[in-house]
């Protein structure tokens, strides 16, 4: 593999005019003594897209989880660095994190429902935050699953198993709960992963419908994907953020050696 320069960078400064859903500046992550991300500062523009991109290994996953503070549950991990939102860095030992993460909601790489109904599984949170109305619950799950597009599929089967569901529908279904929380931003790792064709096309459509309402952070191994759906792209590569700019110049006029070779495939 080509040995690449870690200096040579491009990080994109958005305007001052930008609205800026959650940014870090000088994020680490450490796994015991391992460090895995290496001081990664990176705007996220609100109800945007923005893809992560990178080599196996090269620190995507454990940087978007970092966001919203999955890393807190793996034994040893430690983040130093701040997560700007709102204002708040949410890095610091004062935040809330269960509160934080109603706004700031993840879709993991495997659809992962519980064993429950398809209703259920959307209203599960919500009542653990002491919404009972009925009538208010049944609108959530009406309007979340329309906003997944998986409404017309499971109407008249709200009650039945969410297991009974196929993968592509059980990941809309994943969206459809992470979105009942009217999270503000959405992290996604890898969503499309186990998906067909199909069933990842109309997970990108609802992609770009959710952006009326939400920011998204992806990491995806899919360069067509990035390309198709997202607004901004950041490569990754040992655990450094090389490159950060408008995902149509990563893909056509990407200004760092590693970026080219590894959207161009020329990369290893
Ligand atoms: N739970 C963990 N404990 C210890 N080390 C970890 C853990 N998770 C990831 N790592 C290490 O952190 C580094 C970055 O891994 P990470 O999974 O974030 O990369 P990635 O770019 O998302 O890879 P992939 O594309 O293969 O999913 C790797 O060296 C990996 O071995």
């Amino acid at each position: 593999m080509a040995n690449y320069s870690l200096d040579d960078r491009f990080i994109r400064t958005l305007p001052d005019s930008t609205e800026v859903a959650v940014a870090t500046k000088d994020l680490r992550v450490f796994y015991g003594d391992h460090e895995a991300i290496h001081g990664v500062s990176l705007p996220f523009e609100r109800y945007k897209i923005t893809a992560l991109i990178g080599p196996s290994g090269s620190g995507k996953s454990t940087y978007l989880r970092s966001i919203n503070r999955m890393n807190d549950n793996i034994y040893g991990s430690r983040v130093t660095g701040q997560i700007m939102y709102r204002g708040v860095d949410i890095n610091s030992d004062a935040v809330d994190v269960y509160e934080m993460r109603k706004h700031i909601g993840m879709v993991f790489q495997r659809p992962n429902p519980f064993a429950k109904s398809i209703y259920d599984n959307i209203t599960f949170a919500l009542k653990r935050f002491g919404v009972r109305d009925k009538a208010t619950l049944d609108q959530v799950v009406e309007t979340t699953l329309k906003q997944a597009a998986l409404w017309d599929q499971v109407k008249d089967k709200l009650h039945q198993s969410a297991l009974a569901l196929s993968g592509g529908q059980q990941q809309r279904l994943c969206i459809a709960r992470a979105i009942a929380m009217k999270p503000d931003i959405l992290l996604m790792d890898e969503p499309a992963s186990a998906l067909d064709p199909i069933s990842t096309a109309a997970l990108e459509d609802t992609m770009k419908a959710l952006t009326e309402q939400l920011t998204i952070i992806i990491v995806t191994h899919n360069m067509q994907q990035a390309a198709r759906v997202s607004d901004y792209t950041a490569f990754f590569y040992n655990g450094q953020c090389l490159e950060f700019d408008e995902t149509r110049k990563i893909f056509t006029r990407p200004k760092i050696q590693a970026t080219d070779d590894y959207v161009s495939g020329n990369f290893g």
